[in-house]
């Protein structure tokens, strides 16, 4: 049997570092879209599009050479031959991403090449699944809505802000949580006008990791996956 997990939630709720653990433990692939529209910002820029040229940024992306490495023990990005792993977690492209990610020209193209990952199509250099775990924001509701486990992991404000910092700063100091507001409160804002993930939509299981460590957070996951899957069998 072939299993999909579907996990959306905010920035910094911990999806992506979940996800690829759970993937990890259960031999699934992972697919991180953030990741993708990270590329298409990333190629954008490359390119020296005009990310407020909405038609613009959607005839480069409908044609962008992006390759997904969907093994969770070294998940990759390449686009055009280059790999953009690091280069997409700037803090340039995750400031400009929200403008890519809110065209919906993009949303249409990247869901189509998520829906063929998904269904086995595209899993660039990693044969092994028995399925897969993907995350972002549109997963539970619109990529994947009949996935066989679908996930929504929040966590509070204070929380997200804090892991986001202690990422990007080292420090979860006030200073650097001050830091970190645009990068998860102001793109969340924008991000929610295209998609809804501050609330489960029907069947759509909530898991808050405010109070909880990544492994409490892993466990939790799992123990809806076995809940789910247990039934069915
Ligand atoms: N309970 C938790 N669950 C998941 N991640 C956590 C947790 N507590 C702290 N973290 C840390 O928070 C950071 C942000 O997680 P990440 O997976 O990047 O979130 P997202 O993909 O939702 O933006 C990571 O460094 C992660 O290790
Ligand atoms: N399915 C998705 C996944 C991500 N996005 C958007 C939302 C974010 O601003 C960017 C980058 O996503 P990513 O998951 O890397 O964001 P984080 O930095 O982990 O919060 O893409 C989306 O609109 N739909």
């Amino acid at each position: 049997m072939s299993l999909t997990i579907a996990i959306d939630g905010p920035s910094g709720s911990g999806k992506s570092s979940v996800s690829r653990e759970v993937a990890r433990r259960l031999g699934l692939a992972y697919l991180d879209t953030g990741a993708m529209y990270r590329a298409a910002t990333w190629w954008c820029v490359r390119n020296g599009m005009d990310l407020d040229d909405q038609p613009g940024v959607a005839g480069l992306v409908e044609h962008i050479p992006l390759v997904m490495v969907t093994d969770p023990q070294a998940p990759t990005v390449h686009v055009d031959g280059v790999d953009v792993a690091d280069a997409i977690r700037d803090s340039a492209i995750s400031t400009a991403v929200s403008a890519v990610a809110t065209n919906l020209v993009v949303r249409a193209e990247l869901q189509a090449r998520q829906r063929a990952v998904i269904a086995g199509e595209a899993v660039g250099g990693f044969s092994g699944g028995q399925g897969v775990v993907a995350e972002g924001r549109d997963i539970t509701t619109v990529v994947a809505p009949d996935a066989d486990v679908r996930i929504l992991l929040v966590a509070s404000e204070d929380a997200r802000l804090a892991r986001r910092a202690r990422d990007v700063h080292g420090t979860d100091d006030a200073a650097s949580v001050d830091a970190t507001r645009d990068q998860v409160l102001r793109r969340d804002a924008d991000d929610s006008t295209v998609s809804q993930f501050h609330v489960a939509a029907d069947g759509v299981v909530t898991i808050d990791s405010s109070d909880l460590d990544l492994e409490q957070t892993v466990q939790a996951v799992l123990s809806v996956v076995q809940r789910v899957v247990g039934a069915s069998a």
